[in-house]
């Protein structure tokens, strides 16, 4: 089941991602609330972003624009070099569908389907018929090869998001999105989550773009940016814990 390149035909230099000038303001004048400030960047392919800020810094907005999922005001995003505003709403939905990833804090997973038809629905749904050993492949990669027939009721929330990591990465996709992907997970599920996504970096070759609030999980990343009143302030590259803690503490009390 390998429709797109594999990560080994992947270039390391090529941009999965690219914002130029990013913009998107809700409301009009005079309660206009500008989101995202003239957001540019790139997300490397085979690399992990993480995606940081201040409550209302515009952290969310940025995922939601980036995926296709909200209409920017203004500037453009690039996926693999298409431009998202050129497409219709049925083109972008199609682009979601074949092209991203999704993580969500609450996993939003199907309770009546098993891990396995959890993983095979968005290929479904695209019209094709992923074969059970590839299903079968990468629920063994999130280490859940035992537990396809299970369904989400019978999985704890760490292997939930396992399987929901497990479904993202089933259609291999340019990019993976996650929104605060350990939110709802104990400390040691959350530690097994975040390796599972570096690995998925280092060994398969994918790109993720995380969202998070905790400086534990970006440290996990290659580089985190942080937003601030939604404007790109700064960014670190192979951070610890400890330096992004303190960056988010700054721009918290600024
Ligand atoms: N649909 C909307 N209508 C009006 N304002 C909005 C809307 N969505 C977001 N905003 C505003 O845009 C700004 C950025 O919000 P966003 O949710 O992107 O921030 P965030 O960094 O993800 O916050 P949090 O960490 O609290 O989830 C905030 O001021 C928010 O109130």
């Amino acid at each position: 089941m390998r429709r797109t390149a594999t990560p080994s035909e992947r270039t390391a230099t090529s941009d999965a991602v690219r914002l130029i000038g990013l913009t998107r303001t809700y409301g009009g004048a005079p309660h206009e609330v500008a989101a995202l400030r003239e957001v540019s960047t790139t997300f490397p392919a085979r690399s992990f972003t993480a995606v940081m800020g201040p409550s209302g810094s515009g952290k969310s907005t940025l995922l939601q624009c980036t995926a296709g999922l909200d209409r920017p005001t203004g500037g453009r995003v690039l996926v693999g070099g298409v431009d998202l505003s050129t497409l219709s709403e049925r083109q972008r939905t199609e682009l979601r569908r074949d092209r991203l990833g999704f993580v969500f804090q609450s996993f939003n997973l199907i309770a009546s389907l098993t891990a396995a038809q959890n993983v095979a629905l968005p290929i479904r749904l695209s019209g094709r018929r992923p074969p059970e050993e590839w299903i079968r492949e990468v629920l063994t990669l999130v280490g859940l090869g035992e537990r396809m027939h299970h369904r989400p009721a019978e999985l704890s929330g760490g292997q939930q998001q396992r399987v929901a990591i497990a479904r993202a990465v089933a259609a291999q996709p340019e990019v993976i999105f996650a929104d605060e992907p350990t939110g709802a997970l104990d400390s040691r599920s959350g530690r097994e989550v975040l390796s599972l996504l570096r690995r998925l970096v280092d060994e398969r070759g994918d790109t993720v773009v995380m969202v998070t609030h905790d400086p534990f999980a970006a440290s996990h990343a290659d580089r985190v940016l942080f937003l601030s009143d939604g404007a790109l302030v700064d960014e670190l590259r192979s951070p610890d814990s400890r330096s992004i803690a303190a960056r988010l503490a700054e721009l918290e009390t600024a």
